[in-house]
């Protein structure tokens, strides 16, 4: 689905990476780790074609995102979830209706209210639908984050340190929900500092983990 292929990238003409491989299957589950500045954001962003790569190949769908236009990015968009470090919400609109935005953006507002619903109860939020996401708690935003990642019913989701600033608890509540997605079949993958999340996953699923460091991205083995 998501594929690099010796992929690179800097910003203002410094390499941050470079020659970076890997591919999003369907169904598959990857931690992506490494120390602050290492460039997992950039990674991401190049994965939903954010960011163009400054070497080698993204491709979405079997698609050069080099070539793509601005409505062939918002078509593969639709298939991808972003669950962003800071959130991103619209803090005048209430809860309810930041998760439903993607859907209005897709003009899909038809599907919205029992999907709505569905999600609210999933993510344990049905309460907070009125409230505004300046009022919510950390672990209340994260999972505002999901619902809105996953209304669009994405193949895959990114989530960017989804569990950064939560407690142990609210963490492992989030790990077993994007593990419930996996579940259904999504492909998952976790940027994070937290090596005990990752650890803690291999109780409930199969995960591989990347750790991007010094501009390469190598496969995390027994030493996590
Ligand atoms: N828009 C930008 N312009 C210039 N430099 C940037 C930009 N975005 C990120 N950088 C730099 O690129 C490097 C990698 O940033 P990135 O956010 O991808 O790292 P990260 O591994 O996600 O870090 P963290 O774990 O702290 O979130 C950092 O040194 C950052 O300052």
């Amino acid at each position: 689905m998501i594929e690099l292929q010796g992929v690179g990238y800097g910003y203002g003409g410094r390499a941050l990476f470079s020659d970076l491989s890997m591919a999003l299957a369907p169904g598959s589950f990857h931690f992506l780790t490494g120390p602050s500045g290492a460039g997992k954001t950039t990674l991401l962003k190049l994965c939903y074609a954010e960011l163009r790569a400054t070497e080698g190949r993204v491709s979405l769908w079997g698609r050069d995102a080099r070539g793509m236009d601005r409505d062939a990015v918002a078509l593969v968009r639709r298939r991808i979830g972003v669950v962003h470090q800071d959130c991103q919400f619209l803090d005048h609109l209430p809860v309810a209706e930041n998760i439903l935005l993607p859907l209005i953006v897709a003009g899909r507002q038809d599907e919205g209210e029992r999907n709505l619903r569905e999600l609210l109860a999933w993510v344990g939020l049905t309460e907070q639908a009125g409230q505004y996401p300046p009022e919510l708690s950390g672990g209340e935003r994260q999972r505002a984050a999901l619902a809105r990642a996953v209304i669009t019913s994405p193949e895959v989701i990114l989530a960017d340190e989804p569990t950064g600033n939560l407690d142990w608890e609210m963490s492992q509540r989030l790990l077993t929900l994007l593990v419930e997605l996996n579940r259904m079949g999504k492909s998952v993958l976790i940027a994070t500092h937290d090596l005990n999340l990752i650890r803690a996953s291999k109780a409930q699923v199969a995960t591989r983990t990347l750790r991007l460091r010094n501009g390469r991205l190598q496969q995390a083995g027994a030493d996590l």
